[in-house]
């Protein structure tokens, strides 16, 4: 049997508990035993929901470094065979937050017991994946008291190899609103559509015409994503489907890109309506603000990191991908980047199985840049 690395195991036990956004309680149980084996001298510890904070004093403090990891899961059914499975029926890491919560800690570990001069304040953020914490944590009397003068976060990235960063200034990832339609017609025999209103033909209908909206509404120069992950409607194969549900997500480049692109959604859900004789009704459930990457923290992140040669960095362009980590960094200056981790199965995907090698090489990259940053 291989012996791993404390974090590799870490990182594997939270993989077993995934939990969904807010409800992560095993998940906060499993980081308070962790983060209360330490040394606990200069540590401040304070629940938040299920989300945590953790100060650490510094050496001679003259500012406050935060970190922040998001901890939630996602409802997917694992599909990876790994040893170390989710016993969470229908719930799993497929976002890499195992990784992202083993790599906090092992770098809050590391700056316990080799203190920085600056203060840290880690931040153990819920439901990243919906429906968002870290605005709500941002406004908390716990932020506001101990509020970082610089805050950082990586994601993890299955295109990029391990031993690499991809990280660019500016805009990093888009603007993200979700989307629910539902719609609402006169179901009945399969045999007489004629005395109906078909739903499931409405639903269709208005999924293609959803797409028109990004071949023909957005500057081709200004992308713009419309995804419908789910439809359900009906209820079984000779009847009528009276209602119909669809479920999708909204990404923009441009803040002013989300509010045309919801407009015209708007507008071609009333021509439904009006078309299929039908009720509608929308709702754009959570919304992200963009990730904008301080410009010249980012350059000096990707400074040190050049510096560093067990570190390759890439620049990359934007992602169409959202991170509430958005909100942080519109109050605070700081970045994410994106951690190679080399899986042959993306992001949310049921078989994403991240190289855990990425694991030990993060923490010494963060705690590098952390006692460089913090002096
Ligand atoms: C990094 C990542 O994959 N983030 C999620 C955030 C989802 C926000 C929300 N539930 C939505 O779907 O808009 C992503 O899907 O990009």
């Amino acid at each position: 049997m291989s012996i791993v690395s404390p974090f590799v195991n870490i990182r594997r036990e939270l993989h077993q508990i995934p939990e969904l956004g807010f409800q992560e309680f095993k998940t906060q149980q499993y980081l308070l035993d962790y983060i209360y084996s330490l040394p606990q001298e200069r540590l401040q510890i304070k629940t938040w929901k299920t989300g945590i904070f953790v100060k650490i004093k510094g050496a001679n403090p003259s500012k406050t470094i935060g970190y922040r990891t998001d901890i939630d899961g996602l409802p997917i059914i694992e599909e990876t065979g790994l040893s170390f499975s989710s016993v969470h029926t229908d719930r799993m890491h497929a976002c890499g937050h195992d990784f992202h919560m083993a790599i906090a800690l092992g770098v809050l570990s590391h700056v316990v017991y080799h203190p920085i001069n600056d203060d840290l304040l880690f931040i153990f953020q819920p439901a990243e994946e919906g429906p968002g914490g870290a605005a709500p944590m941002l406004q908390s009397d716990i932020m506001k008291e101990w509020m970082p003068d610089m805050i950082m976060a990586l994601h993890i990235a299955p295109e990029y190899p391990v031993g690499s960063i991809a990280v660019k200034e500016g805009l990093l990832f888009a603007n993200t609103s979700e989307l629910f339609i539902d719609l609402k017609g006169k179901g009945g025999h399969a045999a007489y559509p004629h005395q109906t209103n078909d739903m499931i033909i409405a639903a269709c209908s208005l999924v293609g015409q959803l797409q028109s909206i990004i071949s023909r509404n957005v500057d081709p120069l200004d992308s713009a994503v419309i995804t419908v992950g789910k439809i359900t409607g009906g209820t079984v194969q000779n009847i009528i489907a009276e209602n119909a549900r669809i479920e999708g997500t909204i990404r923009t480049l441009s803040p002013d890109s989300m509010v045309k692109v919801k407009s015209r959604i708007e507008a071609i859900v009333k021509g439904v309506e009006v078309g299929y004789e039908c009720e509608t009704k929308i709702d754009y459930g959570c919304m992200y603000h963009q990730v904008y990457n301080n410009e010249e923290l980012t350059k000096e992140l990707m400074e040190f990191a050049r510096a560093d040669e067990k570190m390759n960095v890439i620049e990359c362009k934007e992602a169409m991908t959202g991170e509430d980590f958005g909100y942080m960094l519109k109050e605070i200056p700081g970045f994410m980047f994106w951690l190679g981790v080399d899986s042959a199965f993306g992001l949310h995907h049921a078989k994403l199985s991240p190289t855990e090698d990425a694991i030990e090489k993060a923490i010494s990259f963060i705690t590098g840049y952390l006692s460089y940053k913090g002096k």
